[in-house]
């Protein structure tokens, strides 16, 4: 059974409220025999800060001084909170967030989802509605949860919403991440770049954890 495309988190190892799928079924959308695993048990306590999956990282990454800089919390299940604040760099029109970075604040938070389930995971497709508009100094509050696991397709959903954790919803998005092996990044990445992850020991300690206990 699949986890609700609703906002509400999933609890652990189940399904979320039977509510209609709020708009037509699309690649993102849990197939019906998708399954809803159980948190992974070295999955980070509810309320704890996920923290950078890497330092560069556009999305989450400490070091990444012009990136987002984001700071993901585990929920009770299969679901994560985040919050992103609207800077002026951030703008598409005149004080307004560019949707673009409202879409990474999102593929950031769907990705965080990987480590409930304690396994790599890249983003295969994301869908995003855009509800209203961000204004720069927003506080955006995202939430994210999954809402189905196929093999090595995870689907999952999320929203952000404006003027506090229950303001009214500015985007909402649905993606399908597909679990990869470390190699994906080894082949795929820039060779300084991957010399210099794996010479992380407490970095690559972790990718490999991830690998052999999906
Ligand atoms: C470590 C965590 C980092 C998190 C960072 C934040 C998230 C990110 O931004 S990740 C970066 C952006 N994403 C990427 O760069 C991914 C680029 N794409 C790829 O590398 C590949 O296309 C990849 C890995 C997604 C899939 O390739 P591959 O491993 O060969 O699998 P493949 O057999 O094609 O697909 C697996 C299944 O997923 C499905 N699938 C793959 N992509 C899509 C898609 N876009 N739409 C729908 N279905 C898809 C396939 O149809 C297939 O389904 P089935 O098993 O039913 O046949």
């Amino acid at each position: 059974m699949t986890g609700s495309l609703s906002p509400n988190p999933t609890p652990q190892g189940s399904a979320g409220p039977a509510e209609p799928p709020r708009q037509p079924l699309t690649p993102t959308s849990p197939p019906d025999d998708a399954v809803l695993p159980a948190r992974h048990p070295e999955a980070p306590a509810p309320g704890t800060a996920i923290g950078s999956h890497y330092v560069h990282c556009f999305g989450c990454g400490p070091q990444q001084t012009g990136g987002l800089q984001m700071d993901v919390r585990a929920g009770e299940g299969l679901d994560v909170t985040a919050e992103f604040v609207v800077k002026p760099l951030h703008q598409g029109g005149p004080g307004l967030a560019h949707g673009g970075i409202l879409v990474t604040a999102m593929d950031e938070t769907l990705g965080s989802l990987n480590w409930l389930l304690h396994t790599a995971a890249v983003t295969g497709r994301l869908e995003s509605d855009f509800v209203r508009p961000v204004p720069v100094d927003s506080l955006l509050h995202i939430r994210a949860w999954v809402t189905g696991v196929v093999g090595r397709k995870i689907y999952c959903a999320g929203e952000g919403r404006i003027g506090g954790p229950e303001g009214p919803v500015a985007i909402r998005a649905q993606a399908l991440f597909i679990q990869v092996k470390l190699e994906h990044f080894t082949t795929h990445g820039r060779p300084e770049d991957i010399k210099a992850a794996l010479d992380d020991p407490d970095l690559f300690k972790r990718a490999r954890a991830f690998e052999v206990n999906p």
